[in-house]
């Protein structure tokens, strides 16, 4: 897992946690190539530009500090493409696991998280609208997949990225900004 405080503006979560990592990287705590089992972000020829500049700014930082040059351009691109879409806000559930789909979407409404981290295996879920499956945390960062209904064998095991609770133009417009993606769940399909 690779987690962290939130910074105080959301623009600033996905180049703080790229730092993060970069740290553990040069001090010898993570490999390089960690997250690259994930599934990167399409990213936008702006989205590049910026994060160049990012690096920039980074490594002249490393530089002045007096680490040896170990990470790249194209290191940190890759991996600020796979936390976009990979990183989960971490949002503490307060005793009960009642009405989740609920407290998800009050959780992205008023930003209350108390940090954002990549976890491997949760990152393989895909989005559904009408989601089989939730992540949940309880008492710390460690992120529990909880059942919203009876399972079939065999049953793909899918989460919402988002608040369910939109109509479809709004859940697409957010999954198409924020992750690149056309959503084709069933509800999607059907118009709900
Ligand atoms: C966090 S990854 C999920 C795991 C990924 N499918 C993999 O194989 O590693 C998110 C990406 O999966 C795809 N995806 C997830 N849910 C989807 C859906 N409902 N419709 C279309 N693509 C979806 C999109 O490409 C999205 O950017």
């Amino acid at each position: 897992m690779l987690a962290g405080t939130t910074p105080s503006s959301r623009d600033l979560k996905y180049p703080y946690m790229a730092k993060r990592l970069a740290c553990m990287v040069i001090s010898g705590a993570a490999n390089a190539d960690c997250l690259n089992i994930l599934q990167p972000a399409l990213l936008h020829q702006g989205t590049l530009i910026e994060m160049k500049e990012e690096f920039e700014l980074l490594e002249s930082t490393f530089r002045k500090a007096g680490f040896q040059e170990e990470i790249t351009t194209y290191w940190y691109i890759n991996v600020l493409a796979r936390i976009r879409i990979n990183a989960f806000r971490i949002e503490l559930v307060a005793s009960s696991y009642e009405d989740l789909l609920s407290s998800a979407a009050a959780s992205v409404s008023c930003d209350s998280s108390v940090g954002n981290a990549v976890y491997m295996l949760p990152s393989f879920y895909n989005h559904d609208c009408d989601p089989n499956a939730h992540i949940v945390w309880l008492q710390n960062a460690d992120a529990k997949l909880k059942a919203l209904r009876d399972i079939e064998e065999g049953e793909e095991l899918c989460i919402c990225y988002i608040d369910a609770s939109m109509d479809a133009d709004a859940r697409q417009k957010i999954l198409a900004d924020g992750f690149g993606f056309e959503c084709r769940c069933l509800r999607c399909l059907s118009g709900d």
